[in-house]
């Protein structure tokens, strides 16, 4: 038999309806067709061929980007498509480019952070592409603390401008995107000085280069800081270095939403909160979520085909031998990622949901959940892409000796995937802020009742002196059982970090003492929340034979091994005896049978094409030896059969009659 036979097998095991999961997987019927028209109009374009990538140089790997990037604008506008589907054909084309900072960045700051008259002379302009715009907010010496930047904007009262300069070696903008060599225009974020006095940190629509014929306008100087970690990953992007020379723009250039600076040079704050200023980081958090979930699915689709076509061991009478997936190591290792792909889809849905709530409380002024909006987006961006980055090289080493293969998908996939860790807020960063908001919560509790994700808090007492009542493995399979003992593990964590923070006398002093202490417990509070979304999502209609029980499965797996993997928070909270969390564990290796004939149904259900996963392990057709060998003969050290430098640096070594004795 071959992998094309095994893989024809396992699809027949399947218990559930394969084209019913697809839907629930994209949300509904609407956006999964909408996103599989998109794959197979990028997979079937021969532009968009991405096979020959990984041996391509730099420049001319950024030229190819260049040219499929015109094209897909071109297919956008011919073919009428909406923004949803403009989306999904940039997803599917798969390699990152200006684009993703026009669309995801540049766009978005107009929109939240620009007033009214800005948005009517700009967003035309951004969006039919007549200028090209990055978001220029990191320096060489600060990222994080985004208070620190050092670029300055100075206000020019006689000439009604602010002077946009880079006064050190360290303010020099450092890393945004398409701004090397394609952006026109860039969000620039300096610090507002008028008359001697500082007004914080601003963003301002600042333009590098000339619209006719591209070069840079004076007092810029601008460039490409060099190649990134992986060949092909994120080198197609030219993220750039970016110095300004006293450089002069309009007033009406800096972003006027949040506040204001009149004619006369008088800054007004508006009645909005000054952190509305981060709304672009905040929105864009959420689609790194969202990324997540495709970027682990696309990892595990791989992981699985490959695991059920693999065989080693266990043959004693000539049989076949056993296919990896079988080995309970295997699917300890693999089915919590494949659940976790699931849980990172579905906590990214609901995370829209808040976000489109968050953004009609503003526009009618409530401004009370944007604290927990933005601990949300921060916590669950750095949980779902700390997991995914884990999850794609775990996937890796699932595949053994040919994970590592470019050919695999896995090694670019991971290069392109793992500065998502850091971009958009550092993820230990990000986790702090959680911190601050959850012990912030807890401090304003005698006056104030916490809402939304932050709501069992509020439960406090009885969760502080709860014990676990599960006595048989069959106990866990209960979704209140789960959800109480994820929320007792956070209170507890939490709380424990609050009292002791408390009896520092600058408690200042106490967060940073306590910073360890308090990553864990925001890591709990954002695996609650995601506990809780999935638990949340099978209790709507899920239609088709089999598909809610089987997300029920993983559901159960998802919160399980989360359980087994932080036993140590559970056990130490004094929540669960070592025989409860032990009989979780055994509950788990029950599900992981259960996961096991639906596993290629259940990655089948992504719907990605083998364009989109770029991978002969992960072919759906499961025919991946012959592919493989096919692959390795195209590569162009065997263009011929004697390598170019072997007659010249080999040759002559061989040719050397030297005696052992003299070397
Ligand atoms: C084969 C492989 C190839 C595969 C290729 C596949 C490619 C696919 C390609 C295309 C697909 C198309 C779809 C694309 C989707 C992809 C996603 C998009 C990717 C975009 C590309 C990435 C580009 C990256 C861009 C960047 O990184 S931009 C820079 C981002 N920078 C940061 O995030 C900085 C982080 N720092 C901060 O956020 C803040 O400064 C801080 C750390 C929060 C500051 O803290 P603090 O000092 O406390 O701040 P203060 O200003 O004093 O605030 C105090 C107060 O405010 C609260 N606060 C803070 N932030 C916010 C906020 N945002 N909202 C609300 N409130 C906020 C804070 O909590 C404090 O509150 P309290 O006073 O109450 O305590
Ligand atoms: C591929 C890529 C694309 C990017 N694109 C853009 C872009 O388009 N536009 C843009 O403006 N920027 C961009 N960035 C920059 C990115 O936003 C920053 O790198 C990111 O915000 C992290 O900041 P940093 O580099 O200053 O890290 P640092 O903050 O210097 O982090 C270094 C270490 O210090 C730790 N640390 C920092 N502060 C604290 C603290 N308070 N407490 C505890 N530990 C701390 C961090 O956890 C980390 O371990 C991009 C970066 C990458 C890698």
């Amino acid at each position: 038999m071959e992998g094309v036979d095994y893989l024809r097998d396992e699809r027949k095991k399947s218990e559930f309806d394969v084209e019913a999961m697809k839907v629930a997987w994209a949300g509904s019927r609407e956006a999964f067709q909408v996103s599989d028209r998109m794959a197979k109009l990028v997979a079937n374009d021969p532009v968009f061929e991405k096979f020959s990538k990984p041996t391509l140089g730099r420049k001319e790997m950024f030229k190819n980007t260049l040219r499929k990037a015109a094209y897909a604008w071109k297919l956008i506008n011919d073919l009428h498509l909406t923004e949803e589907e403009a989306k999904w054909l940039r997803h599917y084309i798969d390699e990152p480019n200006y684009t993703d900072l026009q669309w995801e960045m540049f766009v978005p700051a107009l929109e939240g952070q620009g007033s009214e008259e800005q948005k009517r002379k700009w967003l035309p302009l951004a969006q039919t592409m007549q200028i090209i715009g990055t978001y220029a907010q990191t320096e060489l010496a600060h990222g994080s603390n985004v208070q620190g930047l050092e670029t300055t904007a100075t206000f020019d009262h006689e000439t009604d401008q602010f002077v946009i300069h880079s006064p050190t070696l360290t303010s020099s903008k450092w890393w945004p995107g398409g701004m090397a060599k394609v952006a026109t225009h860039a969000i620039v974020y300096a610090r507002l000085i008028i008359d001697g006095h500082f007004y914080g940190v601003h963003g301002f629509i600042v333009q590098l280069r000339s619209l006719e014929d591209h070069s840079t306008l004076p007092g810029i100087t601008v460039g490409d800081i060099g190649m990134k970690f992986g060949h092909g990953a994120y080198n197609t992007m030219d993220n750039g270095v970016l110095r300004f020379d006293r450089v002069r723009i309009p007033r009406n250039q800096m972003l006027m939403r949040v506040s204001q600076v009149t004619k006369e040079g008088k800054y007004v704050q508006s009645d909005v909160p000054r952190q509305l200023a981060y709304g672009t980081m905040v929105s864009v958090r959420q689609t790194i979520v969202s990324d997540a979930s495709k970027a682990l699915s696309r990892a595990v689709c791989i992981a699985t085909r490959y695991s059920a076509i693999r065989r080693q061991f266990g043959s004693h009478d000539g049989g076949p031998e056993t296919q990896v997936i079988d080995y309970k190591t295997q699917q300890s290792r693999l089915f919590p990622l494949l659940a976790s792909a699931f849980a990172f889809r579905f906590v990214s849905e609901w995370l829209k949901s808040l976000q489109t709530d968050v953004k009609q409380r503003l526009e009618a002024k409530d401004f009370s959940t944007l604290p927990e909006a933005h601990a949300c987006t921060a916590g669950l961006k750095s949980l779902t892409t700390a997991a995914t980055a884990d999850g794609i090289e775990e996937c890796r080493k699932l595949c053994g000796g040919h994970g590592y293969l470019i050919s695999s998908g896995l090694p670019e996939l991971y290069a392109y995937y793992v500065p998502a860790c850091t971009y958009e807020g550092e993820n230990v960063v990000m986790m702090l802020q959680v911190a601050r908001f959850l012990v912030k919560t807890v401090s304003e509790m005698s006056y104030k009742q916490p809402v939304g994700t932050a709501d069992y808090l509020g439960r406090m007492a009885p969760l502080m002196h709860n014990n676990c009542d599960v006595q048989t493995a069959e106990d866990w399979l209960n979704p209140s059982a789960i959800v109480k003992a994820f929320e007792t593990r956070a209170v507890r964590m939490i709380v424990d970090c609050s009292q002791r923070i408390a009896k520092f006398e600058n408690q200042e002093e106490g967060f940073a003492e306590l910073s360890t202490d308090l990553v864990e417990a925001s890591l709990a509070h954002c695996q609650l929340i995601v506990v809780s979304t999935f638990i949340q999502r099978l209790k709507q209609e899920i239609p088709g034979k089999g598909v809610k029980q089987s997300l029920e499965v993983l559901c159960y797996v998802y919160a399980l091994y989360l359980l087994h993997k932080h036993q140590g928070d559970f056990l130490a909270t004094g929540y669960l005896t070592s025989k409860q969390a032990s009989l979780a564990n055994d509950q788990l290796k029950t599900l992981y049978s259960k996961v096991r004939p639906n596993a290629i149904a259940l990655v089948d259900s992504f719907n990605h094409t083998d364009h989109y996963l770029s991978s002969v392990l992960g072919r759906y057709d499961g025919n991946v030896y012959p592919k493989l060998y096919e692959a390795a003969r195209k590569d162009p050290l065997n263009d011929s059969d004697i390598a170019d430098g072997i007659n010249q640096y080999v040759q002559p070594i061989l040719k050397q009659k030297l005696h052992l004795a003299k070397l």
